[in-house]
Formats: C-alpha cells, structure tokens, sequence
C-alpha cells in the first residue's frame, strides 16, 4: 500500500499496490504491521456500508466525542464521493480546518481519519456505495456533528441539485456556536 499523508497530520489517502494478471487484480487494503509501520492503527471493531441511490446525498459531518473517538477507514465499492474531514483536536496546528478528496470504486483509494475528526461526504454518482471501519463502537449518547455548510469551513461540496440530507444533519451547530455551547459548559 501507499500511503501518502495529507494537509491534516494524521489523516492519511491510502492507495492499493495491486498484483495484476489475467484474472483481474489482487491488493491488500488493510494490514495491521503495514499501517503499525507508518503509526496507525490498522485494528477496527466494526465495518459500516452505507448505499445512496442517488447524487447529492450529503451525509455528516460526524464524530463521537471521548471515550468514543473513534478511528475510520472509508473507501467507496460501486460509485464515487466527495469526501471532508475536519480537525477538532484541540491544540492542532491545524484546527477547525477541512480536507477533501474523491473516493471511487474506480480509483479504488481509501482515506485514514484519525480520532479527533468530523467525517462527511456526498455522492457523486447514483447507486453508490461507501464501506467503513471505525475503531470504536458506535455509540449513539456519543455522536455528534457538525453543520455541513458552516461558512467557518467553507468546503466545497460539488452537488448543488438535488441534494439529499436527514433532519439530524440539517440541525447540527456551527463550529463556532459547538464551541460557545463548550465554553459555557452547556
Ligand atoms: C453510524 C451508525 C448509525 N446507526 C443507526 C442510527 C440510525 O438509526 C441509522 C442511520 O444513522 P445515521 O443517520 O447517523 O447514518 P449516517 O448519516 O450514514 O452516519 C454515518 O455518516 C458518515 C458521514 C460517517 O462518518 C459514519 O461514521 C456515520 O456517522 O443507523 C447504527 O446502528 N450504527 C452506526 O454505526
């Protein structure tokens, strides 16, 4: 695998190095020693598909907040996404600033999103598919979000028609207004 570290330390886009012959290919997309070599964890408790028939479907942006911190590895199986990831570690160099990258079944990439990170995406294409490993278990007293259009993070999502969001997506706060709520301890 390649692994090729990105603008948010820690978040990393893996690529597949795949053995080909007349039967197709072969790749290893996750190794428990391989990522140990370049500090990640490569150990998950729980593997997630989501399918979205259609384009547009914008689903996020979430993270569990500790004990849950939960560690994920996405990657796409029929179709293709946009998808963000934002740093809320306190005292990162790089905090309340988003990432984005295409996931496809085509380009077969996966991206690593450490603890401590708001994950959403869109589709891109109808009928598409998004396979997921967390390192943590779901715990719904833990979820949170964030608001997907927050102008804070301005990113960039690229379906405007038809865009498909849940109820819960659509009331997650701002970083800014999370923040304040934290900062009067509500
Ligand atoms: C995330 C999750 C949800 N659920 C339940 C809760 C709810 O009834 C139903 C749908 O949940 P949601 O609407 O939260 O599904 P969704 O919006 O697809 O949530 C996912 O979004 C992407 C961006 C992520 O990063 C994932 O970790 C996950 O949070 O499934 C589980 O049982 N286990 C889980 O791990």
């Amino acid at each position: 695998m390649q692994f090729h570290p990105t603008p948010l330390a820690g978040a990393f886009l893996i690529d597949i190095e795949p053995v080909e012959d007349q039967r197709g290919l072969f790749a290893r997309t996750v190794c428990e020693d391989e990522f140990a070599r370049h500090g990640l964890v490569g150990r998950f408790v729980q593997q997630s598909v989501s399918w979205n028939p259609h384009a547009g479907t914008l689903r996020g942006l979430h993270f569990q907040i500790a004990p849950d911190q939960e560690i994920k590895l996405v990657r796409v199986t029929r179709g293709a996404i946009f998808d963000a990831i934002v740093d809320l570690r306190p005292g990162s160099a790089t905090y309340g600033k988003a990432f984005h990258t295409e996931l496809s079944a085509g380009n077969r990439r996966q991206l690593y999103i450490p603890a401590g990170m708001a994950h959403g995406f869109q589709s891109l294409e109808a009928d598409t598919e998004v396979l997921y490993q967390m390192s943590a278990p779901f715990r719904p007293a833990s979820a949170r979000g964030l608001r997907w259009d927050d102008p804070a993070l301005n990113i960039p999502w690229p379906v405007c028609a038809s865009r498909k969001i849940s109820d819960n997506d659509r009331a997650w706060p701002t970083l800014a207004a999370r923040t304040l709520a934290l900062t009067l301890n509500l």
